[in-house]
């Protein structure tokens, strides 16, 4: 058996990308002395701003951005997969593209993923999010090897759908990833048992780092960055929202053993969809 370290890290990124790349820096390197090969860190690490203009003035494209920049030297120096649960970055029709980078331990971008569905929904309390009007939605799931397991990219809101985690298993993959910034409302109602409902249906591990706390834009985030195995048991949870890291040991081999003992990706099944009763309504 051969087990593989992973860490999350969890932030309370503020509106100044300066600040978060130091908060970032520290506690992937502290990740990575505690052995971690693959570290994560949560959507949006750059900067949490609630403001459009705010947003465009402190961002830019990929090809300048320091944030992006500095943290591949970071990974390269230290030799490990950085997974950046995203950036904010400047995409080519001036919208802003929710884009998650996978380094390589070489400093190389392994991976990119742009978010796809975007989180426009009005809760109970009031908030209101409408992501479409600011982030150009992305068309293409991606999966990127890491040695020992595969991973499949997605971010925070993708979590609801489970047929892209579907597409992943599908594909191979036996790391699933959401890095997030969940509202504290939803989290405290669904974070927990989407994370591990994805981890069990598809007999994969999910392993999501969490923004957490009250950010300087007043959004408050839900925190409680998760590890859970693909029993959906949690090997590792952030004990609140406060900024700091976790790590797990995965055992690659745990995936085909867990989808042997339960066969769900191997009974699925085709099915004619179901007709629309007359007169009926959701
Ligand atoms: N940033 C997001 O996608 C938030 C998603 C969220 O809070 C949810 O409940 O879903």
């Amino acid at each position: 058996m051969s087990l593989f370290r992973v860490a999350c890290v969890q932030l309370r990124s503020g509106r100044e990308p300066a600040a978060n790349l130091v908060a970032t820096e520290a506690l992937v390197r502290e990740a990575a002395g505690a052995g971690a090969a693959y570290v994560q860190t949560p959507e949006m690490t750059n900067l949490l701003v609630r403001s459009r203009a705010e947003l465009m003035e402190r961002i830019g494209r990929e090809e300048d951005d320091a944030f992006l920049a500095r943290l591949r030297e970071v990974a390269a120096e230290l030799g490990i997969f950085l997974h950046l649960g995203s950036l904010a970055i400047l995409a080519d029709d001036g919208r802003v593209a929710n884009r998650a980078f996978v380094i390589a331990p070489d400093g190389s971008i392994a991976a990119r993923y742009d978010k796809i569905h975007m989180f426009d929904v009005d809760l109970a309390n009031g908030e209101s999010w409408r992501e479409s009007a600011t982030y150009q939605p992305g068309e293409t799931a991606v999966t990127v090897d890491l040695g020992p397991i595969v991973a499949g990219l997605a971010i925070c809101y993708d979590v609801r759908f489970p047929h892209l985690f579907r597409a992943y298993a599908k594909a191979g993959a036996g790391l699933l990833t959401a890095p997030a910034a969940f509202t504290r409302q939803t989290g405290e109602a669904h974070w927990h048992l989407l994370q591990r409902t994805r981890a069990i249906e598809n007999g994969a591990y999910v392993v999501t780092a969490a923004q957490g706390g009250r950010h300087e834009d007043g959004r408050e985030t839900y925190g409680h960055s998760l590890i859970v195995d693909p029993w959906g048991k949690v090997l590792g949870e952030a004990a609140g929202d406060a900024p700091g890291m976790i790590v797990a040991d995965i055992d690659p081999e745990m995936v085909a053993t867990i989808r042997g003992r339960v066969p769900s990706l191997a009974n699925e099944r085709a099915f004619a969809a179901p007709g629309v009763p007359e007169g009926g309504s959701a």
